[in-house]
């Protein structure tokens, strides 16, 4: 799967990942970590969110993967983590999925906050230069502005 060149394109242009393997399946778990891995060494050190879903929660019985192993992976990797079953409902899948993109919407906005926090700095700058500037209006002028 990740020899195959369309996810490698799609994991270079992504910004959020969800990652599902199943709780029955010790394969899938590994594999979701290999992927956890290759989006480590592809993406950073650029912004991007990842949920680690385990799946099918309610064949406790045959369970191959402990849930305390999926939260291990998702605290090594810094992704979200649940396990849902999706079989049973789609509530907890649509709440993992909601989680993860709001906090994806949150990354896209502190990618802009240094501009943001460029200008504040600059405008809180130019009030206090205002107020406590000992030069006459003319000099002032005449400097270069930093001001974008
Ligand atoms: N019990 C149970 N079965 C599930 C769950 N999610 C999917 N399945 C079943 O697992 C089988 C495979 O599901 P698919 O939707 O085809 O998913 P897939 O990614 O192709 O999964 P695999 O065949 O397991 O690799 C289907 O029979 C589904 O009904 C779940 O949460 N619980």
């Amino acid at each position: 799967m990740l020899k195959n060149g369309c996810l490698y394109e799609h994991i270079r242009w992504g910004e959020a990942f969800v990652i599902v393997y199943s709780v029955v399946d010790r394969r899938s778990f590994h594999e979701a970590q290999d992927i956890l891995g290759q989006l480590v060494k592809l993406k950073l050190p650029s912004y991007y969110t990842s949920l680690l879903i385990g799946n099918k929660r309610d064949l406790d019985h045959s369970r191959q993967v402990c849930v305390d192993e999926g939260q291990e992976v998702s605290l090594q990797f810094g992704c979200q983590f649940y396990e849902v079953s999706a079989a049973e409902n789609f509530a907890g899948v649509s709440l993992a999925f909601q989680s993860m993109l709001r906090e994806a919407r949150s990354v896209q906005l502190l990618k802009a906050l240094p501009i943001r926090r460029k200008l504040g700095v600059n405008s809180v700058s130019k009030v206090l230069g205002n107020i406590f500037g000992n030069r006459s209006k003319t000099d002032r002028k005449k400097r270069p502005s930093l001001s974008i």
